[in-house]
């Protein structure tokens, strides 16, 4: 399953963020180093559902034609400048980041907390100055993994079946750092790894990262942001966020105040609702921030991530290609994550080994045609796939 990660220095909203993804109770509160051990839950997805546009009746998989897939969460506690030598509660944290595909770095957009993460006056402590931290503290954690070994690896590199980069590919396997992402990554630079020193390998470890975690900037607390501000983090290519408003929105909808898919841009009270005058004034306020922004960021953040940062599309495996459903009748029953490039192949060996194994061919159940076995799937892709195993 795909592993996304929340980052960030303390109390910026991580697990703000994580329990309004998740819906799991998780300790939140204005102080630094609330989260120590990481919270674990799945999140999910959101994309739209082939149902209502191939008119399949009684699907019940998706709300109103959204479609939810889920993936792996992990908030992380809180990290400071220097962490990786130990400031803070230590680089052990780093550690969390190790199982993540991408990482969503959180960032206070608001300035009400400092850079160690307490609080202070909104507006006092400047958030351009949290963007690049994370960066420099991942690459001296990953340089520092090197640097343990480096002696060694070099030595051993000296014989004629190791070369220096199944050295760094067997250190560094725990980040999915492979002997081609060393190769590569050294070409790149136009280093010679069996003559560089350590101390000269900072570069040669941020671009292992950049290319095996990459990291979406959410500049969060939008609710209480300066407005310029905000316009400026926007730019960077980043989502702006509440957590908060995410979070009020999730409880209110599962309360049955609302109607809300997460993700939508705004949501409608529903006729029944018992409001007090603080609630309802509470929701119009929360209207207000969305339409101004177009949603919460929250959706959007992990949207961002795994379709475009880890390039994902979404493939629906059917048994029954004529009525898009499996052997007892569930219409499209299942809805798989897989990286752009996979082929029906690949989705075979995603259903099940022994499916893989038997592969025969695969049928597009919206043409009924067959497909070859190398042929590109794309996203939202129904494929029957025909095994010799069943
Ligand atoms: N205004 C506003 N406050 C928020 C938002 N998200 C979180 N907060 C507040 O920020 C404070 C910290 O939130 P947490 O979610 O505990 O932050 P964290 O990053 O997990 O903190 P640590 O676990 O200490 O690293 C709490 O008071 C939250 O209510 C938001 O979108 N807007
Ligand atoms: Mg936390």
């Amino acid at each position: 399953m795909i592993t996304l990660a929340l980052a960030g220095k303390p109390n910026c909203g991580k697990s703000t963020f994580f329990k309004a993804a998740t819906m799991a109770q998780v300790e939140i509160a204005n102080y630094p180093f609330t989260t120590i051990d990481a919270n674990h839950g799945v999140a999910y997805v959101r994309t739209t559902c082939p149902c209502k546009e191939l008119g399949i009746e009684g699907c019940t998989q998706c709300q109103d034609g959204v479609r939810f897939v889920p993936i792996a969460f992990i908030d992380v506690a809180g990290l400071v400048p220097d962490a990786h030598k130990g400031r803070g509660l230590g680089n052990q944290f780093l550690d969390n980041l190790r199982q993540a595909d991408a990482i969503l770095h959180v960032v206070d957009a608001s300035g009400a907390t400092d850079e160690e993460g307490n609080p202070v006056d909104p507006g006092s402590h400047d958030p351009r100055e949290d963007i690049k931290f994370l960066g420099v503290e991942m690459t001296m954690w990953v340089h520092g993994i090197l640097a343990k070994h480096w002696p060694r690896i070099q030595r051993q590199a000296q014989s004629k079946n190791y070369d220096i980069h199944d050295g760094v590919a067997d250190v560094l396997a725990g980040l999915g750092i492979t002997y081609e992402d060393s190769l590569h990554a050294a070409t790149e630079l136009g280093i010679d790894l069996q003559r560089s020193e350590i101390k000269d390998l900072v570069p040669f470890c941020e671009l292992l990262l950049a290319k095996n975690k990459p990291v979406l900037f959410v500049a969060n607390k939008m609710d209480t942001a300066d407005k310029a501000l905000l316009a400026e983090l926007a730019e960077m290519d980043g989502v702006v966020s509440s957590a908060a408003a995410e979070l009020a929105l999730r409880m209110a909808a599962d309360g049955g105040f609302i109607h809300y898919i997460p993700g939508d841009p705004s949501f409608t009270i529903n006729e029944d609702a018992n409001l007090s005058a603080q609630q309802r004034a509470g929701l119009e306020h929360l209207a207000a921030l969305m339409a101004e922004h177009g949603g919460t960021g929250v959706q959007q953040a992990i949207d961002r991530t795994v379709f475009e940062l880890l390039d994902q599309i979404v493939v629906y495996p059917v048994e029954d290609e004529r009525h898009f459903t499996d052997k007892q009748g569930r219409v499209l029953p299942d809805a798989f994550l897989m990286p752009k490039g996979s082929t029906p192949k690949d989705l075979a060996f995603r259903v099940h080994t022994d499916i893989g194994e038997g592969f025969l061919y695969a049928v597009d159940a919206r043409t009924d045609m067959r497909i070859k076995e190398s042929t590109e799937l794309k996203h939202g892709d129904i494929i029957k796939i025909v095994s010799a195993k069943k």
